[in-house]
């Protein structure tokens, strides 16, 4: 039986028009399965139906899975027979709260993961390095408590939004249940993109011998937050197998998941840790 998965990143820009960001991403993925009919799993970006800033998330919010893009995204899966990782939206939840949140839907359009990102971004960087960059999206975001794992086809697939990726615990977990890939919709500005976006993706493939995949919004010089672009596929090694550049892009990239135990059983990192040791010196692994 084959082991392989035909994945789509769409790195798409994003405007003020958050119906016109939903009709995009929609006409992108249709085209994208038209051109690919192997395609099987297509991944939008962090904020892809509306601009990335604090001012905005309380416009653009919408209840899960009730909500305008959730139903496009549930309709396109089901049109297309494909698994959709919704990027990101802001989530109301029904006490207002509101959330940066990633949906997942199987090719019969039912949700099959809503998360919550986990670790909200809040940085404070000066303008020397590289321009700076202040963000906290604690002002305007309530914070997930739980972790988001799906099944797409025979794997296990850990779901992260951005800041996340950050956290090795959170992709430590992940590996310790079974998952093969980690999916992380993102987007880093153009600061901390250079210096760490490739790092920290090759550093959790390192660390857990499975993909790590991101999807980012194509760069806008003229948005007040303007992304690094990027969207990357990294194998088991750790090498970069796909890499987008800054602007539009639309990837199609076939995976292959025996890679995993190739790296697993050549490199047997999990099976030689030394739980006695970290657990005595008071680490929770
Ligand atoms: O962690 C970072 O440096 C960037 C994170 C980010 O842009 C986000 O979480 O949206």
């Amino acid at each position: 039986m084959s082991n392989k998965l035909t994945l789509g990143l769409l790195q798409l820009p994003v405007g003020g028009d958050v119906a016109g960001n939903v009709r995009q991403a929609v006409d992108s993925i249709t085209q994208l399965k038209a051109e690919n009919p192997q395609l099987q799993l297509a991944i939008l970006p962090e904020s892809f139906n509306g601009p990335y800033a604090i001012e905005h998330f309380g416009r653009h919010a919408e209840r899960v899975p009730e909500g305008r893009t959730c139903q496009a995204l549930s309709q396109l899966a089901r049109k297309l027979g494909i698994y959709i990782i919704g990027g990101s939206i802001i989530e109301r939840d029904d006490q207002n709260k509101l959330y940066n949140t990633c949906t997942v839907w199987a090719p019969d359009g039912q949700l099959i993961g809503r998360h919550r990102k986990l670790h909200l971004f809040c940085v404070n960087i000066e303008p020397e390095q590289l321009g700076g960059c202040q963000f906290d999206e604690g002002v305007a975001l309530t914070a997930g408590n739980e972790l988001t794992l799906v099944q797409i086809g025979a794997h296990k697939v850990g779901i992260g939004i951005c800041h996340d990726k950050r956290f090795e615990e959170l992709a430590r977990l992940y590996r310790n249940q079974g998952c093969s890939m980690l999916v992380y919709p993102s987007a880093f500005c153009i600061c901390q993109g250079p210096m760490h976006w490739e790092l920290l993706q090759r550093a959790r493939a390192t660390d857990n011998q499975l993909f790590v995949i991101t999807c980012a919004p194509a760069r806008n010089n003229m948005s007040g937050y303007v992304a690094y672009g990027h969207s990357m596929i990294v194998d088991p090694w750790a090498r970069v197998q796909r890499e987008a550049g800054e602007g539009r892009e639309l990837i199609v990239e076939t995976i292959d998941f025996d890679m995993v135990d190739e790296v697993r059983r050549q490199i047997p990192i999990y099976k030689q840790r030394r739980l006695d040791v970290y657990e005595r010196a008071g680490a929770d692994v």
